[in-house]
């Protein structure tokens, strides 16, 4: 079987990538913006309306032209990743968290502060129990790919110990072992004084169709953006 998706390799250079990036990257915080004050807004119905008309006129211009569907993962020739779509961390995507992983390739370990806020509650104040799988199986993801051992996550499991209040968090995942094409990486949500109050472990699976792909042509696993 062969993979079932593709990277496309593209010829753009750093400097329209960077541009992409900055513009792109302003419109996804201001729609951010909007997402939130959309969630907390208390402005006057009438004022609500003639919001909504304006929005959806804005809507229009950027729906001129679009992509046919998804986003989808694109590297440049220059090694630059053009993930823009990605659910956690799609510098495109407004329903990003949003999120930037750092990675420790000596250690093949990953992590990220950030913060969560009223887009992302479920009990009252505190962080929705899916939002905190989202965010771990980014890290936990980038974790696999920074000990250099990428993989689809196969399973993922956590442990909800202690309520995340909304607000400033962090997340830190790091490679426990590997078992042949499986990575098993542990890892935990922190609150902002340090508290852990989720531990998690994934299992990261070098896929069957890369697998083959490399015994036949070599070279190195996908990276699963
Ligand atoms: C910079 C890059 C950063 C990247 C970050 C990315 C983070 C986000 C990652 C994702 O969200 S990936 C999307 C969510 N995951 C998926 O959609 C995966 C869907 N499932 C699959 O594609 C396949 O089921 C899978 C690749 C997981 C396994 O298929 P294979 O055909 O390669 O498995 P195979 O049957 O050959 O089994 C190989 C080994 O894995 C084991 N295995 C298979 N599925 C498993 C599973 N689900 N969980 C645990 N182990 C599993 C299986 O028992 C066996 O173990 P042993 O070698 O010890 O016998």
């Amino acid at each position: 079987m062969g993979a079932p998706f593709n990277y496309d390799v593209l010829d753009l250079t750093d400097e329209q990538v960077d541009a992409e990036v900055r513009v792109f990257g302003a419109l996804t915080a201001a729609v951010r913006r909007l997402n939130e004050a959309t969630l907390r807004t208390t402005v006057d119905h009438a004022t609500v309306e003639e919001v909504r008309r304006q929005v959806e006129e804005l809507t229009a211009r950027l729906e001129k032209s679009m992509i046919p569907d998804n986003f989808g993962v694109s590297f440049t020739k220059g090694g630059r990743i053009r993930g823009y779509g990605n659910a956690v961390v799609g510098i495109r995507n407004p329903n990003a968290v949003p999120l930037t992983v750092v990675q420790d390739k000596v250690n093949g370990r990953a992590s990220a502060e950030f913060e969560l806020n009223a887009l992302h509650e479920g009990p009252p104040g505190q962080v929705h129990g899916g939002v905190v799988a989202l965010v771990l199986d980014q890290v936990f993801g980038e974790a696999a790919a920074a000990g250099g051992s990428p993989g689809m996550t196969g399973t993922l499991t956590l442990r909800y110990r202690l309520n995340t209040p909304l607000g400033p968090c962090s997340a830190e995942a790091w490679v426990d072992r590997r078992d042949g094409i499986k990575t098993i990486v542990k890892g935990e949500l922190r609150r902002a004084d340090g508290t852990v109050t989720v531990t998690a472990e994934g299992i990261f699976i070098l896929p069957r169709w890369a697998r083959e792909e490399i015994a036949k042509n070599g070279g190195t696993p996908p990276q699963f953006e």
